[in-house]
């Protein structure tokens, strides 16, 4: 498809372009091949996008989620997280099937067309069912298998095979907009051998790892108990936070770090020296009161943050928006800083931060990028007046102002019509996979 995007308020989040008034953009196959101020250039188009009245910017990355679990979105609230998981999640998703996945991975990927998030980062159960949902609804994913080993070695050895299928089989496919990383859970439910292990395997692919660290307290008490040292210092002892592939001096392999609350200075440096990209997911954080991250301590130390929702279990819902407006707001509260994480750097944290970890070539809208963007309806009572973009994104503007999302050079919704999916299917037996799945978790409650 050749492509017309004019009459565009263009922000393209690039440094040396910034914000273009009125402007066009060309869109050729997948690529971005022109942006320019005032008039576009003729062409034999297939298609022109009359924008009109609306923002065009990059689409938004989420780093940290569990696609799946949309099926179980408000299945257990006001919790804390060990008990969330340990008396809640983990037995419910013990009866989750690969139809459930696949309706709950489908259903993610319409909330997050809607509201403006073009690609994501997951880690998940049946991720082949996540796979080819990612596959159907056009958007971009970076899967991985998260892999619970448990301190058992057999387990582990199961685990490590689903996730290394996964990496073999889906890395680079849907024309590139499926990648994948290793999903080893977390430090306090794999062994560093295992998380090693993996580290070699991530290495030898030349693919990332997805991790989660240090999310609450307990986990930080839990490790220090058992091994004198905080999960940071547990692995870093393993070499596994460095990005750079042996022999090399270039941040290539991306780490992933979700949450990363209960950081000390030590365990700040240690990321900014090392590559270390954390996925900051403060609702997640605030719903199941793990606490705040110091995100603008790491920020200041030179770690690359970027933007998650985490599951739908534990948010409720993926919408970035929210998530922008959150972070501002939190690291504001928590420092007694107003100036403390500004909208800009907000905005920066969900576009171009989180392409770093997904696919490079998105996340800012310039020739050569992949075409992965938004338009946002500025014909609305919450976008008058407009003095600062970033601040409207931030603190005003909300998913559901998403009016048209291009991923690929593909259009998925325009209009605010979804193109790509049958949407009252995939919100039927989405339905009918959580009420199925709920009397099922209730049935063997009965039985025990
Ligand atoms: C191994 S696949 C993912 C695994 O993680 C669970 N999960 C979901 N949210 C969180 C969270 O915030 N911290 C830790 N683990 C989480 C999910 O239910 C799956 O079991
Ligand atoms: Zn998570």
């Amino acid at each position: 498809m050749f492509i017309l995007i004019k009459n565009a308020r263009i922000l393209t989040l690039d440094d040396s372009c910034g914000e273009i008034q009125n402007g066009y953009i060309v869109i050729d196959n997948e690529f971005i091949s022109k942006i320019g101020a005032g008039t576009p250039i003729s062409g034999n188009y297939d298609k022109i996008i009359d924008a009109a009245g609306s923002l065009v910017m990059p689409g938004l990355s989420n780093t940290h989620t569990h696609l799946g679990m949309t099926l179980l979105r408000g299945y257990a609230d006001d919790m804390i997280l060990k008990d969330w998981l340990e008396k809640e999640i983990w037995p419910a998703e013990a009866e989750l099937t690969a139809e459930d996945v696949y309706w709950g991975s489908l259903l993610g990927c319409l909330e997050m067309i809607r509201f403006g998030t073009t690609a994501f980062c997951d880690m998940y159960f049946f991720m082949d069912e996540t796979a080819k949902a990612v596959e159907k609804s056009g958007i971009r994913g970076c899967l991985s298998y998260g892999m619970i080993e448990l301190f058992d070695e057999e387990r582990g050895n199961a685990e490590f095979i689903k996730g290394e299928r996964l990496v073999r089989e889906w890395q680079g496919k849907a024309n590139g907009r499926i990648t994948t990383m290793y999903g080893p859970h977390a430090p306090n439910t794999c062994s560093k051998e295992f998380i090693a292990k993996v580290k070699k395997a991530a290495e030898r692919d030349g693919v990332g790892v997805h991790i989660h660290v240090l999310e609450t307290e307990d986990e930080l008490n839990t490790m220090k108990k058992n091994y004198g040292v905080c999960s940071v210092h547990h692995l870093d002892s393993v070499g596994f936070w460095d990005t750079r592939l042996p022999g090399s001096d270039k941040s290539s392999l991306p780490i992933l770090a979700a949450h990363s609350v209960w950081m000390s200075e030590g365990d700040i440096k240690i990321f900014a020296e090392k590559g270390v990209t954390v996925s900051h997911n403060p609702i997640s954080n605030m719903k199941l009161a793990s606490g705040i991250a110091p995100i603008q301590k790491m920020i200041q130390a030179g770690v690359l943050v970027t933007l998650g929702t985490d599951g739908c279990a534990s948010n409720n819902n993926l919408n970035m928006f929210e998530e922008m407006k959150t972070a501002a707001l939190l690291q504001k509260l928590d420092t007694k800083d107003p100036t403390a994480l500004p909208a800009k750097t907000v905005v920066e944290m969900a576009t171009k931060n989180g392409a770093q970890v997904i696919d490079k070539k998105t996340g800012v809208l310039k020739p050569g990028n992949k075409a992965d963007l938004i338009l946002i309806d500025l014909k609305k009572a919450n976008a008058i007046p407009i003095f600062d973009i970033y601040s409207h994104l931030v603190y005003s503007a909300s998913g559901s102002d998403v009016k048209t999302m291009i991923v690929d050079g593909k259009i998925l919704m325009e209009d605010y019509k979804i193109l790509v999916l049958d949407e009252y299917e995939v919100m039927k037996n989405a339905h009918e996979c959580a009420q199925n799945l709920v009397k099922r978790v209730k049935d063997k409650n009965k039985m025990l």
